[in-house]
């Protein structure tokens, strides 16, 4: 008899948490459509496979192309947005009420506590952070300043391609040495001295950090199950790894400040100018405060550019014609007896087209960075209460072909049609936008311009380079790209002469 009872009361005690978990319950929001209804505890995580972005153009597609969908993995709520008219609806109408960020477990370990420019929810202390990088490395006045920075970092690219190619072509691993071209820019920015690769003091703490970096970005973004299911967090020892990285991390960005710090003769750079700024201040400009604004230069700053160039490259090597063209370009606008200066990239349509297609197919953040809602507002007539995620599937627009022709194909052309720009969202738009679009369009287009008027550049095979995505939530080459170069006449010239 009490054997029955306990099972009874057993049987409804599931049955009610599953009511509670899995019933219908009628929600008091009008939230957009979702594409199958939640299991219990894990709700839709188990739909968020990677490559995300293609994952959620599949499941907009199974609602009937819709443009707006919300799914619920573990215990968040989250809306996908894939148009270009529900996007300027958030980026103008609800930009202030979008303009939060979700918390993530990477971002609290290692960007101190969400307490960074990227993470930090928007108020005073977010626009403080933004004002105080544009006018230490944003401003046009600034980025002016460092331009023999990158000239001379391209020029160290150019070396280093060289170096075996110059009497036929030689295999070139191109992802390492459009790192060390990245990361040596944004670190002769911040901290005035190149930091990774051939010529540096400190290459193994260098390999080091970027490990560290590459892990990192692996685990950044709204692909981790840890972050919707806290459980998953223990279970998988996610944290306690994240954590552990986060203190290798900061044990380096605490030397770079205690060097600068040290140092008696005071310099110009980014970390000098916060110290003195921690003199007069010292509540506010804290060490977490200066390491948390390194953290986001180096992590938004240098793969991103990297990733991109990448792009790029891979696709010329499977657009022979395209890169011929850009070429004539060059040398019929540059000449041959000198290289290619920042101010000529102005000139150079077709390249900037090709950064532009670039960006447009292969936009390294493809859902941008997770936005969250600080209120309840509304989108496409639909509700979506305070604290939601908000994803916005650029790569799926960029891809759209009631918006684009042939969407698939490299085609710069296209980009002659000056208006066709302002479809582009790869820096994202309105308040949380990237504050680095013009620093990355100088470097990209200047490296990328070095690159093709300075080289040769064939396939490793004769097939075509497989153009798919790592599977992770920012967008980088499956594979690291492997190219074949033959340095050109001007190589001797104006390179390594
Ligand atoms: C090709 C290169 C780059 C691309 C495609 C890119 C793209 C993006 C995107 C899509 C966002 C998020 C926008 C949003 O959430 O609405 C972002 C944010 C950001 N980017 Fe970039 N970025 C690039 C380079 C850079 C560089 C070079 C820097 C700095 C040195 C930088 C610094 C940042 C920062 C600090 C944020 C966060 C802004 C905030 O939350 O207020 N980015 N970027």
């Amino acid at each position: 008899m009490e054997t029955h009872f306990l099972v009874l009361s057993l049987a409804f005690f599931v049955f009610i948490a599953l009511k509670l978990l899995y019933g219908k319950r009628k929600s008091k929001f009008n939230l957009p459509p979702s594409p199958a209804r939640p299991l219990p505890f894990i709700g839709h995580l188990h739909l968020l496979k990677m490559p995300l972005h293609r994952t959620l153009l599949s499941l907009s597609q199974s609602l009937g192309d819709a443009p707006i969908f919300s799914l619920r993995p573990g215990n968040r709520l989250m809306v996908i947005v894939s148009s270009y008219a529900i996007a300027e609806e958030c980026f103008t109408k609800n930009d202030i009420v979008l303009a939060n960020r979700p918390e993530f477990i990477v971002r609290k370990h290692i960007e101190y506590n969400s307490t960074t420019m990227t993470s930090a929810p928007y108020g005073d202390h977010w626009r403080n952070l933004r004002r105080i990088c544009t006018l230490e490395i944003f401003s046009s006045h600034k980025l002016n300043g460092f331009l023999s920075v990158r000239h001379d970092e391209t020029r160290h690219l150019l070396l280093r391609l060289s170096k075996n190619s110059q009497h036929g072509f030689a295999k070139v691993e191109m992802r390492n040495l459009l790192f060390e071209l990245t990361i040596n820019n944004i670190f002769r920015m911040i901290a005035g001295k190149r930091f990774y690769g051939e010529g540096t003091e400190q290459d193994e703490v260098a390999s080091q950090v970027r490990d560290l970096l590459d892990e990192i970005m692996a685990s950044a973004g709204a692909g981790n199950a840890a972050d919707y299911l806290p459980i998953l967090g223990w279970i998988t020892n996610f944290e306690k790894r994240i954590k552990k990285l986060a203190s290798r991390l900061d044990k380096f960005l605490q030397s770079l400040v205690d060097e600068k710090r040290a140092d008696k003769e005071k310099g110009n750079t980014m970390i000098d100018h916060l110290l003195s700024l921690q003199e007069t201040q010292p509540d506010y400009y804290t060490d977490v405060i200066i390491k948390g604004i390194i953290v986001v230069m180096i992590f938004a700053g240098s793969e991103t550019i990297a990733w991109t160039l990448e792009w790029a490259m891979l696709n010329l090597l499977n657009h022979q014609e395209i890169l011929e063209k850009a070429r004539t370009e060059i040398d019929t606008k540059v000449g041959f007896d000198r290289l290619i200066d920042e101010s000529d990239t102005t000139n150079l349509p077709y390249l900037q087209r090709i950064v532009l297609e670039t960006l447009r197919l292969y936009p390294v953040a493809p859902t941008l960075d997770p936005h969250m809602t600080s209120e309840d507002c509304m989108l496409a007539g639909y509700d979506v209460p305070r604290g939601t995620m908000l994803l916005v599937n650029i790569w799926a627009m960029h891809r759209d072909p009631s918006i684009w022709e042939d969407p698939e194909m490299f085609k710069p052309e296209r980009f002659e049609d000056e208006k066709e720009k302002q479809k582009l969202l790869a820096f994202g738009v309105g308040r949380r936008a990237c504050p680095g679009i013009g620093l990355a369009n100088r470097l990209v287009t200047l490296a990328l311009g070095s690159m093709v008027q300075c080289f040769e550049w064939e396939r490793v095979g004769e097939e075509y380079v497989e153009s798919r995505e790592e599977p992770m939530t920012l967008m980088r080459p499956e594979t690291p790209l492997l190219a074949m170069c033959k340095a050109r006449p001007i190589v001797h010239k104006v390179v390594v002469g």
